[in-house]
């Protein structure tokens, strides 16, 4: 298990223009947590302050309660926006030099590569140059690169643009062997689809400010609508006149309608069945992309 990393009040300004207001979220051990926002919102200023290429104004980062420092930065795996391998570079060469730079033995570093590129399909790869590789395999080389020294804390900004399903899957699953062993991951995206299908956590962020943070399921809580869906044999019509209920939806025998607040969906659902069978009667939980819609606007 390793650390919690926490962000208090960080703001930050370039000129006049603040760019990051009050940013307070945590990342937590063996959890994926996404950080999304449009662009410009302030996600990689905020992984370049997390990682010390860049100075918070104010607020703290701490690394399990105390200061970060630059021996934990040493330790975290980050993957910045400005892709840092060389293009002239055979993958292989390069990433042993990177965990040789990380404080890997020459042994150790050429057996993590290996495993490495193994896991993210690029063995075959290994000895070409950077610049032969197709992008979406760049990419890869990239994502291995963070992950050669064996991080403690993960901080990965867009790992997943660029890639195809099937390497989104073949990431997915290393990250995911990281977070089993209780390494913490925070990864930006704007791909709301990705994030919603990967993330632990979440963290979204608008106009540098936090405007929502937590678990994907107190995120959903916290935002569900009273709205319900209902599929009967009949008509639903008669919903229209139901007490309390706002229809959203209808067509024919399935409807999406909202309860005012007060009204007992048991009702409903029981005038529903005094009609007819009930096929289907659930409430919808948004989805990532509708919450993060209400939280932004
Ligand atoms: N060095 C800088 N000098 C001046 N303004 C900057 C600098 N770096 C970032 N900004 C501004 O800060 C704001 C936040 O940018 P940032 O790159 O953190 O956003 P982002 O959420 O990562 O966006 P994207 O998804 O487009 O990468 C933007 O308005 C950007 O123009």
């Amino acid at each position: 298990m390793t650390s919690l990393l926490q962000l208090k009040a960080v703001h930050r300004a370039f000129g006049d223009r603040s760019v990051l207001r009050d940013v307070t979220f945590d990342v937590t051990p063996g959890r994926l947590t996404g950080f999304v926002g449009a662009n410009g919102a302030g996600k990689t200023t905020t992984m370049r302050i997390i990682m010390g290429a860049l100075a918070a104004d104010s607020g703290t980062v701490t690394w399990g309660g105390a200061p970060l420092t630059r021996d934990d930065r040493r330790r975290f795996g980050y993957m910045p926006e400005e892709r840092g391998l060389y293009p002239k570079m055979s993958v292989s060469e390069q990433l042993i030099y990177l965990g040789r730079l990380h404080g890997l033995g020459a042994d150790a570093a050429t057996r993590n590569v290996d495993a490495l590129l193994d896991r993210l399909g690029l063995s075959e790869r290994a000895g070409d140059k950077l610049e032969k590789l197709s992008l979406g395999n760049q990419q890869r080389a990239q994502i291995a690169a963070a992950l050669v020294h064996e991080p403690d804390l993960l901080v990965l900004d867009e790992p997943f643009s660029g890639l195809d399903p099937l390497a989104v899957d073949t990431v997915l699953t290393v990250l995911r062997e990281y977070t089993a062993r209780g390494v913490g991951v925070l990864f930006s995206s704007h791909q709301l689809e990705v994030v919603e299908r990967l993330c632990d956590d979440l963290v979204i962020i608008g106009e540098g400010a936090i405007r929502a943070a937590g678990s994907r399921e107190q995120l959903r809580r916290a935002h569900a609508l009273p709205r319900y869906e209902i599929r009967v044999d009949g008509d639903a019509g008669w919903l229209r006149d139901q007490p309390g209920v706002t229809l959203v939806d209808l067509d024919g025998a399935h409807a999406v309608f909202d309860l005012a607040a007060g009204t007992d969906d048991q009702s409903v659902l029981r005038s529903a069945l005094d009609r007819g069978p009930v096929r289907v009667f659930r409430p919808v939980t948004p989805s990532l992309a509708e919450i993060f819609r209400e939280v932004v606007r």
